[in-house]
């Protein structure tokens, strides 16, 4: 089999097109009239409560699921490579627990015949920019939570995916993993050009990392409310996000999901 070779150009992110997205599980309408346009490289966030359809609709963008009417277009300007477009992160780690870092790193690579040599020199590459170089050759039960989450990062971004999807991908960690993880991701997503979808329940989250804050309502699910962010440095900070537009903001995202606004922390 020739190897394919690898296209180590940055990337240029994907846009996604949803149009009129509605899917149902039997008689369970879960996603109801779902339209949106992300922007290549754009950080969207979706917030809403528990059972709202949120990774439903991860699991469309993903490709893993077939809704059940309208469509997904995922689009890049350049697709310069066979390998798959959209990654996907989800709260627990997918990794193989016989292989080493920078194996699970290279697997999407070696699973679309990039050569040894160019897969692990990629691998290596990725994990030194999640500040795991040290461990390559470590196996996931020999690393804590957060750095399993960093190399599932790294094998999530090894291709230069077009779109990072990802479902509560924080949620296990504590906050000084998280806080540290979120440069992490915004440093390398920023380098790369990745368009990033992210699913969470923390509204706090969503305002730190994101240009957009999508938020969605229950049964069925559908799209409440969009937040454009006004442009700053990120990750916001707590100190960021207590000043005005931002808690502005904070409030009216609180209030589309139910809280009341007095109450927030
Ligand atoms: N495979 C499935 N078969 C049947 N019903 C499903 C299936 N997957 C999800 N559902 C139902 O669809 C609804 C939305 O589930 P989904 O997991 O998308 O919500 P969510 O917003 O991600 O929830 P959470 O925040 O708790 O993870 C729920 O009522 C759930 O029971």
């Amino acid at each position: 089999m020739t190897a394919t070779t690898l296209d180590t150009r940055p990337t240029t992110g994907g846009r996604i097109v949803v149009e009129n997205l509605t899917h149902a599980f039997d008689d369970l309408e879960v996603l109801h009239d779902f339209t949106l346009d992300i922007a290549p490289g754009e950080f969207v966030s979706f917030v809403g409560k528990s059972g709202c359809g949120k990774s439903t609709l991860l699991n469309i963008l993903a490709g893993l699921l077939t809704p059940t009417s309208g469509k997904v277009e995922i689009s890049r300007a350049e697709v310069a490579s066979k390998l798959p477009r959209r990654a996907y992160i989800t709260q627990d780690d997918r990794l193989l627990p016989w292989r080493t870092a920078v194996q699970n790193v290279a697997l999407p690579l070696e699973l679309h015949g990039v050569g040894k040599r160019d897969r692990l020199a990629r691998a290596h590459d990725l994990l030194d920019r999640v500040g795991l170089a040290d461990f390559a050759r470590r196996r996931p039960s020999e690393l804590s939570g957060g750095m399993r989450q960093r190399v599932s990062i790294a094998q999530a971004l090894v291709y230069g995916p077009a779109v990072l999807l990802m479902d509560e991908p924080f949620g296990a960690l504590d906050a000084w993993t998280r806080e540290s993880l979120h440069e992490l991701l915004l440093g390398v997503q920023a380098e790369l050009g990745t368009t990033t979808v992210l699913v969470t329940h923390d509204v706090v989250e969503a305002l730190a990392l994101s240009d957009r804050v999508v938020t969605l309502a229950p049964r069925p699910g559908r799209l409440l409310g969009e937040y454009v962010l006004p442009a700053s440095p990120r990750p916001r900070t707590h100190r960021d996000l207590q000043r005005g537009e931002f808690a502005d903001l904070h409030d009216r995202i609180r209030t589309d999901l139910g809280f009341h606004s007095e109450d927030r922390p």
